[in-house]
């Protein structure tokens, strides 16, 4: 469905939330690779809020700097310069095991690959983070989430015995368990064929609408970042667009448009 579009550069889709509602805010962020010659402006000076309760895609082509957002806002890599929020803490400036810890308790994480052990059943998989940080499983959160994802009947199955579509389920559903404040998805439909990407998609979607998670996929593929609810497009390093609800016409010429 497509509603309302803002096209120009902007930090926030129209409408947006205020600040208790968002799940993360960066603001000026810059992240710069290398030195003289070699300098690469991965980010230029990135203002985004990310609300709380929505589905964000961040869509660009390669090199654009999609990745290099997503690390910054999840502590996984520092800016250069910039501020990063998450769930209202400050992120810029902390330690290492401090960021460890930040995103452990707060922030979920499913990537292209699945990452399942291969020895445990699905549920042990979705389990494991928690047992391993030695956090209380909440029962009712395990099943609520395991059926939010539709895995009731394969829990006990290890994951060759799960298709693509299925392991990569069982991976969204370890990322949920912990109720994060925010979940990042980075390409997870890179390995799937299109069905079981359609599938992937739609419970991710499903877990924002339904679960009230906010979800922050990476994507270059303009048919991934339909199913978000908000687009952030990005050309070298800057947004060059904020789309609310865009089909897939609005997409392509937001990813073809440059600013000068
Ligand atoms: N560790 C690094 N050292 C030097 N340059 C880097 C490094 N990581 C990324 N870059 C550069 O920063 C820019 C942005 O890279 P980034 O991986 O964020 O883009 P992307 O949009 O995610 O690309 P893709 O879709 O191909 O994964 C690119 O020019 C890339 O070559």
């Amino acid at each position: 469905m497509s509603t309302a579009t803002t096209s120009s550069p902007s930090p926030t889709p129209s409408g947006a939330a205020n600040d208790g509602a968002l799940a993360a805010r960066v603001t000026g962020l810059t992240k710069t690779y290398g030195r003289g010659d070699n300098v690469v402006h991965a980010l230029r000076g990135v203002d985004l809020q990310v609300p709380r309760g929505r589905f964000t895609a961040i869509m660009g082509p390669s090199g654009s700097g999609k990745s290099t957002l997503m690390h910054c806002i999840a502590g996984l890599d520092a800016a250069t310069a910039g501020e990063v929020e998450v769930a209202g803490r400050r992120l810029t400036g902390l330690d290492d095991t401090a960021l460890t810890l930040f995103r452990r308790e707060h922030i979920g994480f499913v990537f292209q690959a699945f990452n399942l052990l291969p020895m445990l059943t699905a549920g042990q998989n979705i389990l494991l983070p928690l047992e391993l940080s030695g956090r209380a499983v909440d029962r009712e959160r395990y099943d609520s989430v395991v059926d939010l994802l539709g895995l009731g009947d394969r829990i006990g199955h290890r994951p060759s015995e799960l298709s693509g579509g299925q392991q990569q389920r069982v991976a969204i559903a370890r990322a949920l368990v912990a109720d994060p404040a925010i979940v990042f998805a980075d390409e997870p439909t890179g390995n799937l064929d299109s069905d079981a990407s359609a599938e992937i998609l739609g419970h991710l979607r499903r877990s924002v609408h339904e679960g009230g998670m906010t979800v922050v996929m990476v994507t270059h593929e303009l048919e991934a970042a339909a199913y978000a609810d908000d687009v952030v497009v990005l050309h070298d390093g800057a947004i060059t667009a904020h789309l609310v609800e865009p089909d897939v016409d609005q997409l392509t010429a937001a990813l073809r448009r440059r600013v000068a």
